[in-house]
C-alpha cells in the first residue's frame, strides 16, 4: 500500500485520483486498505456493530430505511439524520484503527462515524448532501467501504445543470470529500437489480456541538 510509487508525495505517499467536478474537492483512494485487511474488517464490523433498523415518517407513515445504520463516536455529540436523532455508541478498536489511518490523510480529527450496512441491491441511500448544520460549513467527510462493490453517484444540486459523475466503491476504497462539495453536489447509492454482495460503508465526520 504505502510502498507504491506515489504520484502525489505530498499526500502521505498514498495514491489518489482527484475527481474533477466544479465546486468540489473529492479525492478517491482506490484500495486504500488491502483486500485481506478489508475482508477482516468487514466480518468484524458485521458482527460487532450494533446495527439498527431505523424508520422515517413520510406523509405520516413509518417507512423502514433501506439499509441498517449505526452511529459511533465521542461521547456527547448527538446527531440528527433524516429526522432521526442518534446518540453515539462508544468507539470500537476496529473503528479507531480505521479512523486513525484516514486522519493522517484527511488532516482532521474525526469525532463520529455514521455506519451503513447495505444487505443487498434493495438497500441504498437516496440523493442527499451531508450538509446537516452540526457538520458546519464545508465539512470534511471520510468514507471507507468494505465488502461488495456499489455504484456511488454525484449530481449537481443546481437544477439547471445536468452534470453527473459515477464512481464504483469497492472493498477497502477511501473517498474523501471536502471544501464546497456538499453545498454543490448530491450523492446517492442507487438500488440495483443486479446481484451484489453485502456492503458496509463508514462515513467519518466532524460534528460541532
Ligand atoms: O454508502 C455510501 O457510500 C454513502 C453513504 C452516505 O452517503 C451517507 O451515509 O451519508
Ligand atoms: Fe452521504
Amino acid at each position: 500500500m504505502s510502498d507504491q510509487i506515489s504520484l502525489f508525495p505530498e499526500e502521505n505517499k498514498t495514491n489518489y485520483q482527484q475527481i474533477n467536478l466544479p465546486h468540489s474537492d473529492i479525492k478517491f483512494y482506490p484500495q486504500f486498505l488491502d483486500s485481506v485487511t478489508s475482508d477482516n474488517i468487514f466480518e468484524k464490523l458485521k458482527q460487532e456493530i450494533n446495527w439498527q433498523q431505523e424508520y422515517i415518517k413520510i406523509y405520516g407513515k413509518e417507512n423502514p430505511v433501506p439499509r441498517l445504520t449505526a452511529w459511533y463516536g465521542d461521547r456527547g455529540y448527538s446527531y440528527t439524520y433524516s429526522g432521526i436523532t442518534m446518540n453515539p455508541e462508544s468507539w470500537t478498536e476496529t473503528l479507531l484503527l480505521i479512523k486513525h489511518k484516514i486522519e493522517t490523510i484527511a488532516n482532521v480529527k474525526f469525532n463520529s462515524v455514521l455506519l451503513n450496512f447495505y444487505r443487498d441491491g434493495n438497500d441504498g441511500v437516496a440523493w442527499h448532501s451531508d450538509d446537516e448544520k452540526e457538520l458546519g460549513k464545508n465539512p470534511v467527510i471520510g468514507s471507507v467501504s468494505f465488502g461488495g462493490k456499489r455504484r456511488f453517484s454525484f449530481k449537481s444540486r443546481d437544477k439547471t445543470e445536468s452534470q453527473k459523475y459515477d464512481l464504483n466503491l469497492g472493498n477497502g476504497d477511501f473517498l474523501l470529500m471536502k471544501g464546497e462539495t456538499q453545498s454543490y453536489w448530491y450523492h446517492q447509492i442507487p438500488k440495483t437489480k443486479k446481484t451484489v454482495f453485502p456492503r458496509i460503508n463508514l462515513t467519518f465526520r466532524v460534528i460541532y456541538p
